[in-house]
Order: structure tokens, then C-alpha cells, then sequence
């Protein structure tokens, strides 16, 4: 049985959890006198439609579930003792933000880009005003690493890229990306990098210093550390920016000479080899997910961040745990997991770890420092394919632009890398150093975007619709209905020259299933969650709307027309195709 219950709108804002309601969104608080006792699952008079469910505790997350009607499905922003907060969408709004606006409107639908884009944040882009020339240069993903940096600093940057997103109508999602347990170097206590000259030896060590470093000594994390090398192996920093050759081992100190000279950076990833192969017995038994990485993605789950990329990911395994962990953790589970593929484990069980993930990343840095460099570009291509086939988005990562970190222009072959994952259709391109530290963050993400929209366009003229098999990737016969619904759809749209697909999705699957068919035009994603908005930024050619609507497609179709209308982004005459997940049909129509 449940309850109705009365809502009344506060006269202040004063709450924290209240200073991220967006804008449209009416908010209202239920009286901590009138929650029901036992009964856990009521529905709220003035909003009929929606039904609350509280789970197991007060503390525990709460799920609003509505058909739309008379405003929308509602969002419980807080469950504290004292009653719940419910925001419930202004029904009359459409959320799109000011840079897909502008560039629907100039270009039109057909030349919108479709190749999303991640850029990491780091000292260089950690401001609230250079955070916005970011999103105003199309930034889909604000990336933040949890190597570096505290928890505050972390907090702060995603403070500042919500407040960009309630403010100024952005959905730029939140990223965060774990440190992992792979074996690094520590930092060079206060100097920001130290260069290793030909011949000169260092020392590596897994003691703890309590006073100033000795001169030409690293620290290593790893305890295992002087136990498993051997001499004559060989020590590759950062893949291979600098290397070394053991020479003797005195108990915890390795003394190596440098053989390529270089730069070494704080926390610079290490790697030895023996008869050239890497050497990975002892390595392969750190947990992927260390307990510093949990409480980081504890961290995650507080701040609300939309995806959670895991570092060194070895099986599906841990991957499913996390996903539980997630799951009985943060509301409605809408944390996403990205599985990074940067070792040789990962790529041998590449299909399971995908498929147990909500997407991947090719982690091209570390990958290169597992496998031989030449061997880099077949795995982009297969993780690329294998993501597209089951369906999960996927992003290109690691010196795309290297040199931009230091040069204003991008050298000729980071344009031709560039070009080939937007040929390869990867869901979105990732900027690290360029981004995070380097001087022209804007100018390479100014280059990222004006690559995909070339390339893209390019594609489309020449009518390259490359048959790619893609097989089914739910579990029920519904599922198989919503699948070929958008293949056909996306056919369709291809083969009558539509100027836009509109797809309507709750939790975003539909849109999903029609951005891997990579069609020819644009596809406009209609959902009514935030949240969900946000996580479709990371895919290819979905431009994701809020907007409220209900089960009467009818009814949706015509409110979306004169929204988009109004604002000029659609006119009479457009061709569109429009499928929901409400519905299993096609409908083609001209826009009235
Ligand atoms: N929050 C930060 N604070 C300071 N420096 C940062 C921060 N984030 C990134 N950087 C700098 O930018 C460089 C590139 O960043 P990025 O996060 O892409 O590193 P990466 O080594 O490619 O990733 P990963 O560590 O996940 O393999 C880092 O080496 C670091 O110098
Ligand atoms: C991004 C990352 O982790 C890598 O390239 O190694
Ligand atoms: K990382
Ligand atoms: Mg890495």
C-alpha cells in the first residue's frame, strides 16, 4: 500500500544538497513529520505520477520513479532524517547548452560534431574561467586523475565544473580516473623533475626516507621491488622515456646505470624486462584496485561524478565488484565504470572485461610500456571494434598531441593519429599533459575538434558506411526489438537523407544503441535525468537534451517540436525519425 503524502516548497535554498538544483527544476522538501512509518514507498499529492521508494535505512538512496505526467519525473536530492527532497523538472523547458546550440544553428544539424572529447584538468585548467573556455571548446568530460593532487584540490575542480554546467546549461560530465597499483616511482621530494644523463648511476629503492632524498635516488612503491629484479634486466621509465640497466643489488638499493638519458617526472610508471619481454610474475599479483583507489572512488561515489575509469584493469572480475559496490553505494547507480586497457592481461581477456564494463579506454601511455610500441595501433583498432560491437562507448587515449604540451601547432603525424581513431570511429579523443599541464590547452582542444569535424565530414561525402557486423548484445526478445529498431532506424536515416534521428530514453539504452550504428545525420537524445544526460556526452553523435515527457509519443513529438521550434535549433520541412523506448516503433516525419 502506498501513501500520499503532501510537499511543501521551502522559502530558502540554505541547504548544501539544495545549491545544485538546477535552474528548472521546482524544488520541493517533504515534512519530516509526515515521512511514513514502515510503509516505505509513497507518491506525493501535487505529484501524483511519481512514486518515492525508500530502500532499507534513512540513509540509504532513494528511487523516484513517474510516468511524466503533470511534471515530470522528479530527482530526491537528499534523504537525511529530516524528509527527502524532490526536485521535479519544469516541464515546459528543453536543456541543451549554449555551444551545442550555437553550433546546430550555424552549421546546421548535418555538421555537428559526432567525436566527443575528454580533456584532463590539471594545474593548467583548474580555474573556473579556463574550465569554461573548455567547455566553450567543446569539452564533453572534464578527466581528473587521481595520481595527483589531494582530494580538496579534486573536490574544488568539481565544484567549479558543476557550478559551469547549473549556471551556464553545460552537461559536462565528471570523470574520475584511479591511480591504480601498478609499480611507479615516488616524488623527488619537491623538485618537479630530475634529468638522468648517459652512464650515471642511481639508485632505486623501497625505503622510506625520513629526511631529504640522496642525491640520484628513487623511491619505488612497490616492496617487491629488489627481490624481483635481477641483474642485467633492464628498467623502463614511462615506457621508455628513460631507461636503465641493473647493476647490483645491495639489500633494498638497486644500483642501475642510465642507458637513454631523459627526463624523469614524479610518480613515472615503471616497468623491467628481461630477454626483451616484460617481466610481470610478482607485479601481476598487486590488486588492481589498491585501498588508496578505494577510498578514492568512496570519494567519487560522495561527489556524484558520472564515471569512474579504473586503472590496470586484469579480469571482468573486479570490474563486476566494483559495479556491486557501486551499485549499493550511490543512487540509482548511476556511476558509470570505464575499464582502461593498458596492460597485456587486460588485452587477453579484452571481450569479458568489456562486456562487464560501461565502457573502455584505450590507456595508450601505459599500453605502450607493456607491449611493443609497434603493437599499439592493432590493439586501438580491436578494443575500438570489440566496444563498438557490445555496445559500449570508447575513448582514444594518450599523446595525441604531445608536443602541444610545449608547441603551439601539432606535428603533421599527431594530425594523421588524430585522424585515424575519429576514421575508427571511437566514441571520444582524450587529452592528458596537453590539457592537464602543458601551455595551449584550448589550442589542442581546438585542434582535437576541428580534426573530427574534417574527418567526419570527409567520411560522410564519401559515403563510407563501413559494414560492420553488429551482433545482438541484449538478453531478451524486447531487448532484440529495441535493437533492430535502431539498426533500421539508423538505415533508414542513411538511406532517405534524414536531417536528425530523435530517440526518447529514460535511462539512455536506446540512445546507446543508436549511436553504434554510427549513422550519417546527427541523433538528438531526449532524456528527463540529468544525470543521464551528462553520461550520454560520452557518446558518438548522441546530442543529449533534458526534457520531460511522457508515454504519449504523440504528445512528446509535438512538445519537442515547438520547444526546438522556439528556439530555432529545428524548421518546418526537416526530415527526422523518431523511436522512444516507450514505444517500439519508427516513425518518419516531416516536422510540421
Ligand atoms: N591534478 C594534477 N595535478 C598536477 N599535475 C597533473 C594533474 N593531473 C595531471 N597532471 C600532469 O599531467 C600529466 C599528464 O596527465 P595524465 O593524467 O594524463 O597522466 P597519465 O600518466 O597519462 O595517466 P595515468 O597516470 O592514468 O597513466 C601528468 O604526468 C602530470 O604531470
Ligand atoms: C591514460 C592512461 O592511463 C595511460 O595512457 O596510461
Ligand atoms: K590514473
Ligand atoms: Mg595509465
Amino acid at each position: 500500500m502506498s501513501q500520499s503524502l503532501n510537499l511543501f516548497t521551502p522559502s530558502t535554498r540554505s541547504h548544501s544538497h539544495l545549491a545544485s538544483i538546477p535552474k528548472h527544476y521546482h524544488y520541493f522538501c517533504l515534512k519530516p513529520s509526515s515521512l511514513p512509518a514502515g510503509d516505505r514507498a509513497f507518491t506525493v499529492t501535487e505529484f501524483p505520477s511519481i512514486k518515492v521508494n525508500a530502500l532499507s535505512s534513512d540513509l540509504d538512496p532513494v528511487l523516484v520513479s513517474g510516468n511524466g505526467t503533470g511534471g515530470g519525473v522528479g530527482e530526491v536530492l537528499s534523504n537525511a532524517s529530516r524528509g527527502y527532497a524532490l526536485a521535479v523538472p519544469d516541464s515546459s523547458s528543453i536543456e541543451v547548452d549554449a555551444v551545442t546550440e550555437a553550433e546546430l544553428k550555424e552549421n546546421g544539424f548535418r555538421s555537428t560534431r559526432r567525436t566527443k572529447l575528454v580533456c584532463t584538468i590539471g594545474p593548467a585548467t583548474c580555474g573556473f574561467e579556463q574550465l569554461e573556455a573548455l567547455a566553450v571548446g567543446g569539452m564533453n568530460v572534464a578527466r581528473i586523475n587521481m595520481c595527483h593532487g589531494t582530494r580538496e584540490w579534486h573536490r574544488t575542480v568539481i565544484d567549479r565544473v558543476r557550478r559551469l554546467n547549473e549556471e551556464k546549461g553545460y552537461a559536462v560530465a565528471i570523470m574520475m580516473d584511479t591511480e591504480g597499483s601498478e609499480i611507479h616511482m615516488g616524488d623527488f621530494g619537491g623538485a618537479s623533475s630530475a634529468k638522468a644523463e648517459d652512464g650515471e648511476i642511481w639508485t632505486f629503492s623501497v625505503r622510506a626516507f625520513d629526511s631529504a632524498l640522496p642525491e640520484r635516488t628513487i623511491i619505488v612503491n612497490y616492496e617487491g621491488f629488489a627481490e624481483d629484479v635481477k641483474i642485467g634486466d633492464e628498467l623502463l621509465v614511462d615506457g621508455g622515456m628513460v631507461r636503465f640497466e641493473v647493476i647490483e643489488k645491495i639489500g633494498p638499493d638497486v644500483k642501475c646505470r642510465c642507458t637513454d638519458p631523459g627526463l624523469l617526472l614524479p610518480r613515472a610508471n615503471l616497468t623491467f624486462w628481461r630477454d626483451g619481454s616484460l617481466v610481470r610474475e610478482r607485479n601481476a599479483m598487486l590488486p588492481t584496485i589498491s585501498s588508496k583507489d578505494w577510498l578514492d572512488i568512496d570519494f567519487g561515489i560522495q561527489e556524484g561524478v558520472d564515471f569512474i575509469a579504473i586503472s590496470f584493469v586484469k579480469s571482468a572480475e573486479v570490474i563486476t565488484h566494483l559495479k556491486s559496490y557501486i551499485a549499493a553505494r550511490s543512487r540509482d547507480s548511476d556511476v558509470a565504470v570505464i575499464a582502461k586497457i593498458e596492460s597485456i592481461d587486460s588485452l587477453k581477456n579484452l571481450e569479458e572485461i568489456i562486456q562487464a564494463s560501461d565502457g573502455a579506454m584505450v590507456a595508450r601511455g601505459d599500453l605502450g610500456a607493456q607491449i611493443p610500441l609497434e603493437q599499439v595501433p592493432s590493439a586501438q583498432q580491436r578494443i575500438v571494434q570489440v566496444c563498438r560491437q557490445l555496445n559500449k562507448p570508447v575513448i582514444v587515449a594518450s599523446q595525441l598531441l604531445e608536443s602541444m604540451i610545449e608547441y603551439p601547432t601539432p606535428t603533421r603525424a599527431e594530425v594523421a593519429d588524430v585522424s585515424e581513431a575519429v576514421r575508427q570511429r571511437a566514441d571520444a579523443l582524450m587529452l592528458s599533459g596537453e590539457s592537464a599541464m602543458g601551455q595551449y590547452p584550448e589550442k589542442a582542444l581546438a585542434v582535437l575538434r576541428s580534426v573530427s569535424l574534417r574527418i567526419e565530414r570527409w567520411w560522410r561525402e564519401e559515403k563510407r558506411h563501413e559494414a560492420m557486423e553488429l551482433p545482438e548484445v541484449g538478453s531478451s526478445f524486447s531487448d532484440s526489438i529495441s535493437e533492430e529498431i535502431c539498426i533500421s532506424a539508423a538505415k533508414m536515416a542513411n538511406n532517405l537523407g534524414v536531417d536528425a534521428l530523435f530517440v526518447y530514453t529514460k535511462g539512455g539504452h536506446m540512445a546507446s544503441l543508436l549511436s553504434r550504428c554510427r549513422p550519417d545525420c546527427p541523433i538528438f537524445a531526449f532524456t528527463s535525468t540529468t544525470s543521464v544526460r551528462r553520461r550520454l556526452n560520452l557518446q558518438w553523435g548522441l546530442i543529449p537534451f533534458r526534457l520531460s515527457f511522457s508515454d504519449d509519443m504523440e504528445s512528446n513529438l509535438n512538445k519537442t517540436f515547438s520547444l526546438l521550434k522556439a528556439r530555432n535549433l529545428i524548421k518546418s520541412g526537416d526530415l527526422v525519425i523518431a523511436v522512444s523506448d516507450m514505444l517500439q516503433s519508427i516513425q518518419v516525419m516531416n516536422i510540421p
